[in-house]
């Protein structure tokens, strides 16, 4: 049977279509979330996609915290459930508390648009699962507060358990803490990551195809429960 991913889409969110299509280019059935339905329609797993829900009001990721889709999406990823945020939808992740840490102006306080080289350091989690260990990849980067911050006991906590899922090579572009550019919760279910995979699954339009494996991770894991 084929594995049924849902994409949220909240007011405001850019990149639904492109995680959309990245879902589908790795063999799974794309399924659209909006973001007033509490209602999952029973998908397998759930993307956060990235762009400016709800404006960026009080903060990136504030409001969109508080919809009805997340109240299920919450509730559901504490019980198992695979959930990818990338960029916005890392930053609403953090709101959520199902990751720690914030999302912050970026420390040059300009947005930040560019080809980005990661490690991918755990390839256990639900998401990373079909890279080499210490892969290195490129995908796009484009934020404006894309600093993550936590204090020095989560931050060593998360380098204990081998929660930072990648971390940002030459470059840290955005004065994230130990260039982390991703973490997972401690189930591995949850992940978070500021760059852009959905951007970078075809050769056509590159950077790299590299961003697929985010997608072909879910599908294993999701064939292997
Ligand atoms: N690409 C994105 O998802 C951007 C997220 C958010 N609006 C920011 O500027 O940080």
């Amino acid at each position: 049977m084929t594995a049924r991913i849902g994409v949220v889409t909240f007011p405001g969110s850019l990149d639904d279509r492109d995680a959309q299509r990245a879902v589908r280019l790795a063999g799974a059935e794309p399924v659209a979330l909006w973001h007033r339905d509490q209602d999952l329609h029973q998908v397998d797993a759930v993307v956060l996609p990235g762009g400016f829900s709800y404006g960026d009001y009080l903060r990136c990721g504030a409001i969109s915290r508080f919809s009805p889709v997340m109240e299920t999406v919450i509730e559901q990823a504490r019980g198992g459930l695979p959930v990818l945020g990338i960029c916005n939808g890392f930053q609403i992740l953090c709101e959520s508390h199902l990751l720690p840490g914030a999302l912050t102006r970026n420390d040059s306080l300009h947005f930040v648009c560019r080809d980005q080289r990661l490690r991918i350091e755990n390839t256990s989690s639900a998401w990373t699962n079909a890279y080499r260990p210490n892969q290195e990849i490129t995908v796009p980067l484009k934020n404006g507060e894309g600093g993550f911050v936590a204090d020095e006991r989560t931050l060593d906590e998360l380098e204990a358990e081998g929660r930072v899922v990648a971390r940002y090579l030459d470059l840290n572009p955005n004065g994230s803490y130990r260039d982390i550019a991703g973490i997972s919760n401690a189930a591995g279910n949850v992940v978070g990551l500021m760059p852009h995979p959905e951007h970078a699954v075809e050769p056509l339009t590159g950077p790299s195809t590299e961003g697929l494996g985010f997608f072909a991770s879910i599908l294993k894991q999701l064939v292997n429960a």
